[in-house]
């Protein structure tokens, strides 16, 4: 397997009783980029980051972390990988300090050492003001950079982050995303979960996945460039009933309204969309656009997650 990947999977599958949560997914993360995993609730996102950082153990397939096999060098790798969960992990009642030094003390850092990382952390992730506030007090944007800093303390190489922006605001979400592309330049590889498609966008690369299945895999760019399916923008009158009427075609992949244009997916199997669409939307105006992110995501799921 190749040293230029920080994660290489080969059929990652778990099962929890009779559900399949991750269904055979193959992964090849090259060192040194941002990647994202992008689905909605429940498609196996954090079972697949639990897998990836050692603490579930698949029910079947390969996984390598930075060279390493996965089950078996949980150890070796809890040094070099950080780990952000979805929930804030870190105690409520223990000042921004506190937590950090708790930290600190985790990683086996000297009281040295933690005193020069604590302090580069606090200026880097603007809490010096804060040292002495409780974690619980903290906004939303304040945990969350708080959260960063405990999970990068120790200087991982891949750093892994379950949906870290569940809980901010965008102005919040778009000044961690800087955050990241700072650690990205500085070589740590991320893999960060995601069921936004603009956070998914900035990602270099990403697996669109549903029910545990990897549907889809590839920068942005490219899935946007090769997706099965042409964009389509119907703009008049009655768009809620077009819109009924078209979703009864084959062809159809979805059709939602945004604003006062109805957007329709087309299989790229009829030869000429903008024609074909002509001839059902009866004198309404129409242009074919640029695909989106969303419309790659919906084209993969083939259209169930947009109504
Ligand atoms: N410990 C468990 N026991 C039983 N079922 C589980 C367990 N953990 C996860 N699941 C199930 O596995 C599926 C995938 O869950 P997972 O948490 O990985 O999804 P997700 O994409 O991270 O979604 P979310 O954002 O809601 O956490 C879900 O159906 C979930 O209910």
């Amino acid at each position: 397997m190749s040293h230029e990947l920080a994660i290489e999977t080969r059929g990652m599958t778990r099962m929890f009783a009779d559900l399949t949560a991750v269904d055979g997914v193959d992964l090849a993360i090259p060192k040194g980029s941002i990647y994202g995993f992008l689905g909605p609730n429940g498609c196996g996102k954090s079972t697949s980051i639990r897998m990836l950082t050692g603490l579930l153990r698949p029910t079947s397939g390969q996984i390598r972390v930075l060279g390493e096999t996965l089950p078996g060098a949980e150890e070796k790798l809890r040094r070099r990988i950080g780990y952000m969960t979805q929930k804030f992990s870190l105690y409520e009642n223990l000042s921004v300090r506190e937590n950090l030094e708790f930290v600190a003390q985790i990683y086996g850092l000297s009281r040295r050492e933690a005193k020069a990382r604590l302090a580069e952390l606090l200026a880097l992730y603007t809490l010096e003001g804060q040292e002495r506030q409780m974690a619980g007090s903290m906004s939303g944007g304040q945990r969350q950079r708080l959260a960063l800093a405990a999970a990068t303390l120790h200087k991982p190489e891949l750093l892994f982050l379950d949906e870290p922006t569940s809980a901010v605001d965008p102005e919040n979400r778009r000044e961690f995303w800087e955050r990241l592309f700072d650690l990205c330049s500085q070589g740590t590889t991320i893999l960060v979960s995601t069921h936004y498609m603009d956070e998914a966008e900035r990602c270099h690369g990403l697996a669109i996945l549903e029910r545990g299945i990897k549907r889809a895999d590839g920068s942005p760019q490219a899935l946007m460039a090769t997706m099965g399916a042409r964009v389509l923008e119907v703009a008049g009158e009655g768009l809620r009933a077009l819109k009924q009427q078209l979703i009864a075609e084959e062809a159809v992949l979805s059709a939602a309204q945004i604003g006062s244009r109805l957007r329709v997916l087309v299989r790229s199997d009829v030869a000429e969309p903008a024609a074909w669409l002509g001839s059902r939307v009866a004198g309404r105006s129409l242009a074919e656009v640029r695909p989106s992110l969303e419309d790659v995501f919906v084209t993969c799921t083939g259209g169930r997650h947009v109504g």
